[in-house]
């Protein structure tokens, strides 16, 4: 069978369910951990096991340029490589290419470009990004679609939509089916609701394994990214599961939760980990601030991660004055472990039927979006 979600409550448009794979269960609400180079930036495959993690993001761009998907594919694919041995969710690269590479060439077959490590010259296609994530074993095989800049005119947002829809039916028929593998369309055009409305109606009569919303977190604020849910959300089929691409902060997660989201993916956790900025159930906190340097209680005593089971703000604080590398590794670990926590929170919230009181008490300890 290939890879199906199955609900297991339903609270308002909250969603609480499985997503069954190849390598394992997923509960969802399920936040991805970004995986970019085949590594969490600064944890270990353990150390993310430990979080609570059960799925994580590999990207396309950055392995097919360094080591390649055919090496990775020589040494077993990419669970085996990272030591992960949940399931793996890989983003399909034209998103990356359009913000990382050099001298890019946008085509109606594809887009040719410079990579950003060597200069050296690169071509992706839907066909060749769906070989090179079957190369590295992802579970979850994202489309290969354009992420449409913001803002964008609506004639702009119609043309680059429209184009991913033609790639999505490529990516589709170059998709290789297994059991408990799948593959997602990404909605797009831009904050637009015919346009998105256009673009799911492309994607379903294609018919794929889950829907993903593309197009969203890239500026457009968080008012319009839940104006642009409330539009798109309702019209995906009701029985696969919805993935809304590169979000987010806590705040956008719950409000994302609240209108039907499932699975989220974003480098908010982990690149605030490496820059002393903490997440936890009473706000965010920058650990540069003196303010911590003598302040021996936890993070937050709410977490069982290593940071805050085994030290204090002020060690912390010390750690990232000193330019330690254990300061970013214990607040990675930290930061995944909470969004972790935030998911699982709302996932045991709509089993209860109590997701917005749930959702609105960690809401209002939040600071202010
Ligand atoms: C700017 C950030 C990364 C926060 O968000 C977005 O760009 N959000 C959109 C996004 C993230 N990842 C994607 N992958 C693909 N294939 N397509 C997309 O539209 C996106």
């Amino acid at each position: 069978m290939t890879l199906h979600w199955t609900a297991a409550a339903i609270d308002g448009a909250a969603r609480a369910g499985t997503l069954h794979t190849a390598h394992g269960e997923v509960p969802t609400p399920v936040f991805m951990p970004v995986g970019t180079a085949g590594t969490i930036k600064a944890m270990t495959a353990d150390a993310v096991r430990s979080t609570g993690a059960r799925m994580i993001l590999g990207n396309t761009y950055h392995l097919m340029l360094r080591p390649t998907a055919e090496r990775i594919a020589r040494l077993g694919g990419l669970h085996k490589f990272a030591d992960w041995h949940g399931p793996i969710l890989t983003d399909s690269g034209g998103f990356q290419v359009m913000s990382l590479a050099g001298l890019r060439k946008l085509d109606a077959d594809g887009v040719t470009f410079q990579s950003h490590i060597d200069g050296s010259k690169h071509r992706l296609t839907p066909e060749r990004s769906i070989e090179i994530q079957h190369l590295l074993g992802a579970d979850v095989t994202m489309c290969f679609d354009e992420c449409t800049p913001f803002p964008a005119t609506e004639e702009q947002a119609a043309e680059s939509m429209r184009l991913s829809m033609r790639w999505a039916a490529r990516s589709r028929d170059a998709f290789v089916a297994r059991p408990g593998h799948g593959l997602f369309g990404i909605v797009q055009g831009s904050t637009f609701a015919e346009l998105r409305a256009e673009s799911v109606a492309a994607l379903t009569a294609i018919g794929f394994e889950g829907y993903a919303i593309g197009g969203l977190a890239v500026g457009e604020g968080q008012e319009a990214m839940f104006a642009t849910l409330d539009v798109t959300t309702p019209l995906l089929p009701a029985d696969r599961p919805r993935y809304l691409m590169g979000v987010g902060t806590p705040a956008d997660i719950i409000g994302a939760v609240r209108r039907g989201i499932d699975m989220f993916d974003c480098v908010i956790p982990t690149r605030s980990g490496r820059t002393a900025r903490a997440y936890t159930s009473a706000g965010q906190l920058n650990l540069r601030n003196a303010r911590h340097a003598d302040d021996g209680a936890p993070l937050d005593a709410s977490c069982a991660c290593p940071a805050c089971r085994n030290h204090s703000r002020a060690y912390l604080h010390h750690l990232f004055k000193c330019e330690e590398m254990l300061g970013p590794m214990l607040l990675t670990w930290h930061n995944i472990a909470y969004y972790q926590q935030v998911t699982g929170t709302l996932r045991a919230a709509i089993l209860d039927g109590r997701f917005e009181a749930v959702a609105t008490r960690l809401e209002a300890a939040l600071d202010p979006a």
